[in-house]
């Protein structure tokens, strides 16, 4: 939590204005931030500052697992967060790949799930990271990545938290992931939380324990209707303890995770926060 606080600071004191035609909005802009979560003593990165919609981050990463294009999908998992990105955003009503309402295109966990080689085969990148580690094999490749430049124009956005490594040392399972560009007020909080279950998911439906989760950022962003609120309310604000997350252990597989699992097998305990902010989203 200091880290996530230190880091909002040190844009507002070291960060420089950069417009950004896409939202057409400047940015106060920071390069590089390194976070790390200890899910081995389950210390999970629940924004205390401000109230966490939680569960809606751990939808959108059921989501990214199950390879879902839709923003219904999404919906019905229980988050509306892809909604004004599939529907509102200009550029991508006005592309030609778009199939329709509420329509993703081939983001996150298409790529992740169906990553198209030149033969028309597919490649299940997640399942076979799953494969590996459950044999206690990591082949120094265990990697699963969003990032398809051939096929950015097929989707209504390109993944910002794009690459996510697995590492196994002993049977101590490890994760590295990579955000090319960060909303720092929003986006990092649903980012902390998705890390941060990724590696306990995975870790248990593998077999292993899970050790600590590097989150590696480039561009930190804080944008400029946003500003106010985050240095004028948020960060006046004292911290609390963190809380616990709890998983059904009942969760044993991939397959189990594609099919019965939902945001009821998910519980966080302890959880002390300050009250809601609204931050304003940028389409
Ligand atoms: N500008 C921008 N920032 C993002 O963080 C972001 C995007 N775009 N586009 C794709 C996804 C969608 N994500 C989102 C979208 C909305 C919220 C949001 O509004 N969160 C509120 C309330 C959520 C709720 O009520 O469930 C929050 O206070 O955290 C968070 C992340 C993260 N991503
Ligand atoms: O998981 C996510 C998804 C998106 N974001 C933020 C980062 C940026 O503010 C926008 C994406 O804009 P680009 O122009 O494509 O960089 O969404 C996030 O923080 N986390």
């Amino acid at each position: 939590m200091k880290a996530y606080l230190d880091l909002c600071q040190r844009i507002i004191d070291d960060g420089v204005w950069v417009e950004n035609k896409r939202t057409g909005k400047r940015c106060l802009t920071l390069i590089n931030a390194d976070l790390t979560y200890d899910v081995a003593n389950n210390q999970f990165p629940l924004i205390t500052t401000r109230k966490s919609f939680w569960k809606a981050a751990i939808a959108e990463l059921l989501g990214y697992l199950r390879g879902y294009s839709s923003a219904a999908d999404f919906r019905r998992l229980g988050t509306k967060t892809w909604d004004a990105n599939a529907n509102e955003n200009a550029a991508w009503l006005a592309n030609p790949n778009r199939q329709g309402e509420d329509d993703m295109g081939r983001v996150y966990g298409v790529q992740g799930r169906q990553w198209r080689k030149p033969n028309g085969e597919t490649i299940d990148q997640l399942k076979k990271i799953i494969h590996n580690l459950s044999q206690k094999i990591d082949d120094r490749g265990e990697i699963l990545t969003f990032y398809n430049p051939g096929e950015i124009e097929l989707g209504c956005l390109r993944p910002c938290m794009h690459t996510h490594t697995f590492s196994l040392v002993g049977d101590t399972l490890y994760l590295t992931s990579y955000q090319r560009s960060c909303d720092v007020p929003l986006g990092l909080t649903f980012n902390q939380i998705q890390v941060f279950t990724l590696l306990a998911l995975v870790a248990q439906i593998t077999g292993n324990k899970p050790g600590l989760a590097f989150h590696k950022i480039i561009n930190a962003h804080i944008y400029e209707d946003q500003l106010e609120l985050m240095q004028n309310v948020q960060l006046k604000r004292e911290p609390l303890p963190l809380p616990q997350l709890e998983i059904n252990p009942d969760i044993k597989t991939l397959e189990d995770l594609e099919t019965w699992v939902t945001l009821d097998d998910f519980k966080v305990h302890n959880y002390q926060c300050h009250p809601a902010i609204k931050y304003p989203f940028s389409v």
